[in-house]
C-alpha cells in the first residue's frame, strides 16, 4: 500500500499516483469542506464517491457539483460521532449515472 500527499486544490493530473488511473475516491473533508477539490474529482470521472463531512453545510454546497455533473446520490448516513455537540458526521454515497 502506498500513501501520497499533495494539495488536492491543485490540479493532480500529473501526480505519478493518477497515472494508473482509478474509479473510486474517498474524500474525507475538512470542516471548511472541498469546494476546490470538487472540479477535479469530476474530471477524473471515478464510477463512485464517497464523501465524508462533519459539517452538513458544506457537504450540501459540494453535494451540488457532483449533483450538477452527472452523480446521482445513491445512499446518506448520518452518525452522532459527537454526542452533545452540534457537530454531525455525515458519509454519502454518489455514483455517475
Ligand atoms: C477530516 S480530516 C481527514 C483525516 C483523515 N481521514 C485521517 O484519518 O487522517 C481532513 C483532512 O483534509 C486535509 N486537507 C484539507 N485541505 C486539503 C487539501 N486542499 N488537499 C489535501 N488535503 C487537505 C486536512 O489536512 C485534514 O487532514
Amino acid at each position: 500500500m502506498s500513501f501520497w500527499q499533495h494539495n488536492l486544490e491543485e490540479n493532480v493530473s500529473r501526480q505519478p499516483w493518477t497515472a494508473q488511473g482509478f474509479n473510486k475516491v474517498l474524500l474525507d473533508s475538512a470542516r471548511a469542506g472541498a469546494a476546490g477539490v470538487m472540479a477535479h474529482i469530476i474530471r477524473f470521472a471515478p464510477q463512485r464517491v464517497v464523501y465524508m463531512s462533519c459539517n452538513p453545510m458544506t457537504l450540501a454546497r459540494d453535494s451540488q457539483a457532483l449533483l450538477t455533473s452527472g452523480y446521482q446520490l445513491e445512499r446518506v448516513t448520518m452518525l452522532d460521532m459527537f454526542p452533545h455537540t452540534g457537530h454531525l458526521e455525515s458519509m454519502v454515497l454518489f455514483s455517475r449515472k
